[in-house]
């Protein structure tokens, strides 16, 4: 399907991301919504594998399908711009609600993680990557259901980093700041690792090793973290099965949605219903 600027009618710009800004809009013949990522070519520096990025990134998000994975329909571009046909999430950034709450209840904590584990069990199914899961990179829907987003990073596995690494340090794992890596080689445990990052940041509004950029490198190459006391015990237990230095050691995806912490918050609509049916209790 051959997309062009003119199928589009432009609404009102939803805001900006690191790499360029969103616009609502939505298609002439169909009416549907979407969202419009506009890039300029002069902001993406030639050469420096920020382009291969922006290929990888359409190769990849274009074949995914995944209610909790943010669709790319299209892309197309003109002279000076790249444009991005994104699923439209109806409630934007997640961070934005976490910062606005200061941290979230449990019980939707859990959902959100839940969500989580079953995009990334679908992303590691197809060998991908994400690298960049944080609140930044997280979408919600009208629904309250979260959204992965920005591929920008994601890669195929296994894989050896040579873009250098902006933004915050929070989420990287020990085996991806370690200098003793000696080929900086890692696999998908990486977003284990950032899923229990992310865990502790929803229960407690803030990164487990937030600090100066020098000791944050220090805390995350020890595993170097306090869990406060208003963490439930299921759920510290959680963060601490995947908040391990030895990738091989942290919790697999499948555990983490049977985890005790996930199934008291997750409780499955018809299951539960059947449950209560069969044993009688109202
Ligand atoms: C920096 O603030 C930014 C940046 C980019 C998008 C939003 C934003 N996005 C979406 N939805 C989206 C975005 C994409 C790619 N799909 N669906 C919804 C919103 C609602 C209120 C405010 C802001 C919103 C904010």
């Amino acid at each position: 399907k051959q997309w062009h600027l003119g199928m589009f009618e432009i609404g009102r710009p939803l805001g900006k991301g690191k790499f360029g800004r969103v616009y609502l809009a939505r298609e002439r013949s169909s009416g549907f919504i979407c969202a419009l990522k506009v890039q300029y070519k002069s902001e993406l520096q030639h050469g420096s594998g920020v382009e291969k990025q922006v290929r990888r990134e359409i190769e990849i998000q274009s074949n995914l399908r995944h209610p909790n994975i943010l669709k790319l329909y299209g892309h197309f571009h003109d002279s000076k711009r790249i444009f991005f046909i994104l699923e439209f999430a109806g409630k934007g950034e997640l961070y934005k609600h976490l910062r606005r709450e200061n941290r979230f209840p449990e019980w939707k904590a859990a959902q959100y993680i839940a969500q989580m584990a079953s995009a990334l069990r679908y992303l590691h199914r197809k060998h991908v990557i994400h690298r960049d899961i944080k609140p930044e990179n997280i979408l919600m829907g009208i629904h309250g259901e979260i959204k992965l987003s920005d591929f920008g990073w994601s890669v195929h596995a296994p894989n050896h980093r040579r873009a250098t690494l902006c933004g915050t340090l929070d989420y990287l794992p020990p085996e991806m700041i370690k200098s003793g890596n000696k080929d900086n080689s890692y696999d998908e445990k990486v977003d284990l690792w950032s899923l229990g990052v992310l865990t502790y940041e929803f229960l407690v509004g803030e990164a487990p090793f937030e600090d100066t950029p020098v000791m944050t490198q220090r805390r995350i190459a020890r595993a170097d973290m306090t869990i406060p006391s208003f963490v439930s015990p299921e759920a510290r237990d959680l963060i601490k099965k995947l908040l391990v230095l030895d990738p091989n050691k942290r919790l697999p995806l499948e555990s983490v949605q049977q985890h005790p912490w996930i199934l008291k918050h997750c409780v499955k609509g018809e299951r539960a219903a059947n449950r209560e049916k069969s044993s009688g209790r109202d």
